[in-house]
């Protein structure tokens, strides 16, 4: 079985039904400090939530002290690996190296652990480990480790601005706020407003869902993939000769207005009737689309079901502006205060 494959197994919608009340559980761990109108970097809080849940996805369990090394080290790589490369000690490019490094080490014990007591589960980490190639070749403690921060690098920062933008907008537009609330509360009523979130329930949310689809549109986080012409390729009269490489523009096309009339306005009920093929690839599209497309979903629609069931918030300073961490996000990772719903 290849590689992409294996990924694709530890996230396909089977290994993600029984995630459910475990991301629900870090949502709500994630929110306990909010609540009390205190200015908030919506981003910063949504990335802790989107690492949690790529920790759960990779790992399953892991011992605490295990995570909190990881977690530590984790953001010293994320601060530094977009920073001028220089191996002057003290840099943040410095400091990300050995952090990987630290990265490294730490995967080293989690793996050697789970060799020894040969534990066994569905997550990323136990497929790579029973991983065999088509000679019986296994992977090598590096390649998991280099596949597991692939993965949790793939996995953070893409769904954390996705909920940061998904915030905002629904910020910008009280009346839809008011329609995902209602649809919100209902589930949140029909589970007696304590019970756990089913998967069921996840997959039965109509406007939040749109409203998901509608952000990832008009958000486009990832404007384009890279690509290489692997064939001579005629495209509309022009010839991309093989081994030139090629930019998609999904940016482009989520926002033509000949596929989406008034791309400029937030309208979730556009999803009312699916897009024609190849205008919509959030998650992209072919052999490399993302095999976590599904578990971003679910994860986002967990958060928002908790966000508007149990918090109002408003915005700090100015709405207007975008900053690139690298993708787009709400300038200042859209500050905001948030308060618990039954207070005033
Ligand atoms: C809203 C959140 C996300 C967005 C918008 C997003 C989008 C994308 C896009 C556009 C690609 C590139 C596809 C291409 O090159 O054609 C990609 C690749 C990938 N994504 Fe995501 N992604 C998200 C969340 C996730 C999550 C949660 C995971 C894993 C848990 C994940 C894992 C990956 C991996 C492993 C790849 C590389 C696939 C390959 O090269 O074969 N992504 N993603």
């Amino acid at each position: 079985m290849s590689l992409r494959k294996l990924v694709q197994r530890s996230l396909s919608l089977d290994a993600l039904r029984n995630m459910v009340p475990d991301i629900e559980a870090l949502a709500l761990y994630s929110m306990k400090s909010w609540g009390h109108g205190h200015v908030i970097n919506t981003y910063r809080e949504m990335k802790r939530f989107s690492f949690e849940v790529g920790i759960l996805s990779n790992f399953g369990y892991i011992e605490p002290r295990l995570k909190d090394e990881l977690k530590k080290n984790y953001w010293i790589v994320d601060t530094g690996y977009n920073s001028f490369p220089s191996s002057i000690p003290g840099t943040q490019y410095k400091k990300a190296l050995l952090a990987r490094k630290r990265i490294g080490k730490i995967l080293s014990e989690i793996i050697c652990e789970r060799r020894e007591k040969k534990l066994v589960g569905r997550d990323l980490l136990s497929c790579l480990l029973n991983w065999k190639g088509e000679k019986g070749e296994i992977l090598s403690d590096d390649q998991i480790a280099d596949n597991i921060i692939g993965v949790l690098f793939a996995a953070q920062d893409t769904t954390a601005s996705v909920m940061t933008w998904i915030v905002k907008y629904l910020h910008n537009e009280p009346k839809l706020l008011e329609s995902v609330k209602a649809e919100q509360k209902a589930i949140e009523k029909s589970n007696e407003g304590n019970l756990p979130l089913s998967w069921n329930q996840t997959r039965n949310m109509p406007i939040t869902y749109k409203v998901v689809l509608e952000s990832l549109r008009m958000a486009s986080i990832i404007s384009f993939p890279f690509r290489e012409a692997v064939a001579d390729v005629e495209y509309k009269g022009f010839l991309i000769p093989k081994g030139w490489k090629a930019m998609p523009l999904f940016r482009n096309i989520h926002h033509n207005p000949e596929f989406f009339p008034e791309p400029k306005k937030f309208n979730p009920s556009r999803f009312e009737v699916a897009p024609k093929p190849n205008t919509f690839m959030p998650f992209g599209s072919g052999v490399h689309s993302c095999p976590g497309n599904e578990l971003a979903k679910l994860e986002i629609l967990i958060m928002i079901h908790h966000l508007v069931t149990k918090f109002r918030w408003e915005v700090v300073g100015s709405q207007c502006g975008i900053q690139y961490d690298p993708f787009p996000l709400p300038l200042n990772g859209f500050q905001a205060r948030y308060w618990k719903e039954s207070t005033s």
